[in-house]
This record gives C-alpha cells, structure tokens and sequence, in this order.
C-alpha cells in the first residue's frame, strides 16, 4: 500500500514524499525512531552563555526571561553565536466528530473556511507573523471536506475525527500517522533553512479533546480544565463538560500511554502537532508552543519523549481555563501574557521578535570590559 504526501508550495516546488507502508506499526516505528533522536541539551553551551550574560552591561538577571531564552538556545543550538533564524509557523488543522455534540460556538464548516482564510494570508497568524518576518504553512492533516488551494500541504490522514463521545477519535495506527505528517513537515521546512518553529492549529470544537487530554494526563477532574473556547455560554460549557466525561468513560484511555490518549480522545491536528514538536526537538530545533490546543499537544510530546520539554518555549497563557494546569503539567513558563484565546499560532508568533532579541542581545550589546564601566 503506498500513501502519498504532497509537501511543498504549490505544484512548482512541491515534492511528493512515498511512504511504503511495510508493516502495520510503520508509523509507530518512524515516531519512536524520531524520539530516540531527541538529544538533550548541551549543558557547557548553556554555562558559557550565562557567563557572557553576566559580562553584559546590565546587571545580573535584568534582562529576565530574555536571558533564560538566550541559555535554552544556547543549549538547543550548541553554541553561543545566536544567529537571526529562520522561523514558521505550522498552522495543522482537522476537524472533530465531537462536534456533532454541540460543544463549540461555531460550525465545523468554519475549519475549512479558515483554512481558506490562512492559505490567503488574511487571518491574524498571517498578520502576525508577516510582522514578525516568519512563514506560515497551513497543513491539511483532518479536515472534513476536500480543500484545495496551492499552498495547502495536503495530508489529510482522515476526515475529520470519529465523535469522541460515542467511540474512539481515531484508531492508533491513525494518530501515528498523524503524528509523523508533521515529523515529516518538520523535516521539509528544516531543509528548507528554516530553524525556529512554532505550532498552529485551526479545529472547530478542539478545546474539547484538548481538555480531556489534559484531565486525562493530568489526572484533573473535567470541571477545572474546560473552558470556553470559541465561547460557549454557562449552559453549553456544562453540556461539554458532560461531553467529555462521557467520551473518557467510553474510551477509557489509559493515563500512561500518551499515544493512546490521543488516539481516544484526541485529534488529528492535535497529534499533528505533536509530531512538530517532536520532530523540532530531533533537529536541535526550538518549538514556539501557542495556546490552549498546542499545549495539549506539547503535554502528550513530554510524556511521549520528556526530552522534548528543553525545546519547547510557551508564548503566552490563553485565556483559556485550563491552560495554567496545562503548562503546570508540562512544567512550562508562558513569556506573555495578553489575554489572548484565538489559537491559528498566534501567541506562537507573537513571540518572534522577543526570540530575535534574545539573540540579538546576546550579539549586539558590550561588554563591562569592553564598555569601561565599573563593577
Ligand atoms: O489557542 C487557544 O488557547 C484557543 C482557545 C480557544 C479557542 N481556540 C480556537 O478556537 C477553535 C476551538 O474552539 P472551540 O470552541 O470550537 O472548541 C480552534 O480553531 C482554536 O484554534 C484557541
Ligand atoms: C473565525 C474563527 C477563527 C479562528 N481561528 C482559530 N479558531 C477560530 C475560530 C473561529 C470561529
């Protein structure tokens, strides 16, 4: 059985990637084999570059969490010579068969309408990361209805999930599959020079597997961890939090096997977004994490590969109720915090300018010695 994957910008530069499904785990095996390839960070890289840090004219620590991002590149990196990288951001998007139950505030259709939207460079992501000079690829990897545009990367692994509440989201062989597409994107953009990724998504009804990923992993009752989404008033946040205490009944995922959360409970741009951070995390890549969703994705990356965690930076804390236990869970920092819920990798790109200035910092500003001031 062959797949076939188009990966690429359009028909002139696309490339077709072949995969030959030789055995039935051919997912599994390709996502373990990039786990295993996930170093830890260089630690002398780390210690040296909080010793230039201290030699700057500044006092010791001032610069914040702009010098903490200046060590985690140093040790992602190697090296204390931080160059102005190349950055996107990969916007997965799929849809829910958990929809069906009523848990969001829009229609499914609007997935794809935004996917449109994005692949046009009219959404906020666009806005946000023209500003910041980065890219952003939108990838195909659940949605329910054919898109076609020529910058879409298509890997549609399925048409959207099965509903969550009555059975399982997708079987294992599917979320492997879909965690290797953004493997398999990971390595596309990182040969075409790109070097700082951060994660997207667009997924109409995506907070609810979001949340039941984390109450599951997190062992957190539903009601601390779901929130409003696109916003949903009092009555339908009830409504789905009984939706996901139904779906983890049925399924009952087993809180050990991240893989198997996912499978059950999760999504398919979800587990995506998995596979981008894992596979960012295999090239000495930093991931920029953006939301309530990404961050799900980030907490089943970290109990997949706890390595993983040294690459990841969390842009902002969402509005999203939930998210502070997320990245509690996951044992991350939010840099921001603008009170933002829009997801698409938005807060993800927010945050490129403050990585160039880290790394600018690092480069451009002398030294006491070099300066004459006293200390
Ligand atoms: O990233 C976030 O923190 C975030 C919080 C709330 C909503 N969203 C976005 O809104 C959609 C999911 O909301 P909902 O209500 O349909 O589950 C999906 O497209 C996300 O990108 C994103
Ligand atoms: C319009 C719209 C844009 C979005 N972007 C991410 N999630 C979204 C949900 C809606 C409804």
């Amino acid at each position: 059985m062959h797949k076939e994957y188009f990966v690429g910008q359009g028909k002139k530069d696309g490339q077709v990637l072949r995969v030959k499904e030789q055995r039935k785990d051919r997912w599994k095996a390709y996502v373990h084999d990039t786990i295993s390839g996930i170093a830890e960070l260089d630690y002398t890289a780390m210690e040296e570059m909080a010793q230039h840090l201290d030699q700057l004219t500044k006092p010791p620590g001032s610069l914040g969490r702009l010098e903490k991002i200046a060590v985690q590149l140093a040790g992602i990196t190697g090296s204390i010579k931080l160059q102005k990288q190349r950055k996107a951001v990969v916007v997965m998007a799929g849809d829910h068969g958990v929809c069906a139950e009523g848990v969001s505030a829009y229609p499914q259709e609007v997935t794809a309408q935004m996917v449109l939207n994005i692949l046009d460079g009219g959404a906020a992501v666009n806005v946000l990361a023209r500003q910041a000079g980065a890219s952003v690829y939108c990838v195909d990897v659940g949605v329910k209805t054919e898109v076609k545009h020529e910058r879409l990367l298509s890997c549609n692994v399925r048409r959207g999930t099965r509903n969550m509440a009555r059975e399982a989201a997708m079987t294992l062989e599917e979320a492997y599959e879909a965690i290797s597409v953004g493997i398999r994107i990971v390595d596309h953009l990182y040969q075409q020079g790109y070097r700082v990724l951060a994660t997207g998504e667009m997924g109409i009804g995506n907070t609810t597997p979001s949340a039941a990923i984390l109450s599951v992993l997190g062992g957190l009752p539903v009601i601390e961890v779901v929130g409003r989404g696109t916003g949903i008033d009092e009555e339908k946040l009830r409504h789905k939090a009984a939706v996901i205490e139904r779906a983890i009944e049925v399924n009952q995922p087993d809180r050990q096997d991240a893989a198997d959360v996912l499978a059950k409970v999760g999504g398919l741009e979800i587990a995506g977004l998995v596979g981008v951070i894992l596979g960012a995390a295999s090239r000495r890549c930093p991931v920029v994490i953006d939301g309530f969703i990404s961050s799900a994705a980030a907490l089943a990356a970290a109990r997949m590969a706890p390595q993983s965690v040294s690459y990841m930076i969390a842009s902002h804390l969402s509005e999203e109720r939930g998210h502070q236990k997320m990245l509690d869970c996951i044992g991350l920092t939010p840099v921001l915090h603008v009170n933002m819920r829009l997801g698409e990798g938005t807060g993800a790109a927010l945050l490129f300018p403050i990585i160039d200035s880290a790394a600018a910092i690092v480069n451009e500003m002398a030294t006491f010695d070099g300066a004459g001031i006293s200390r």
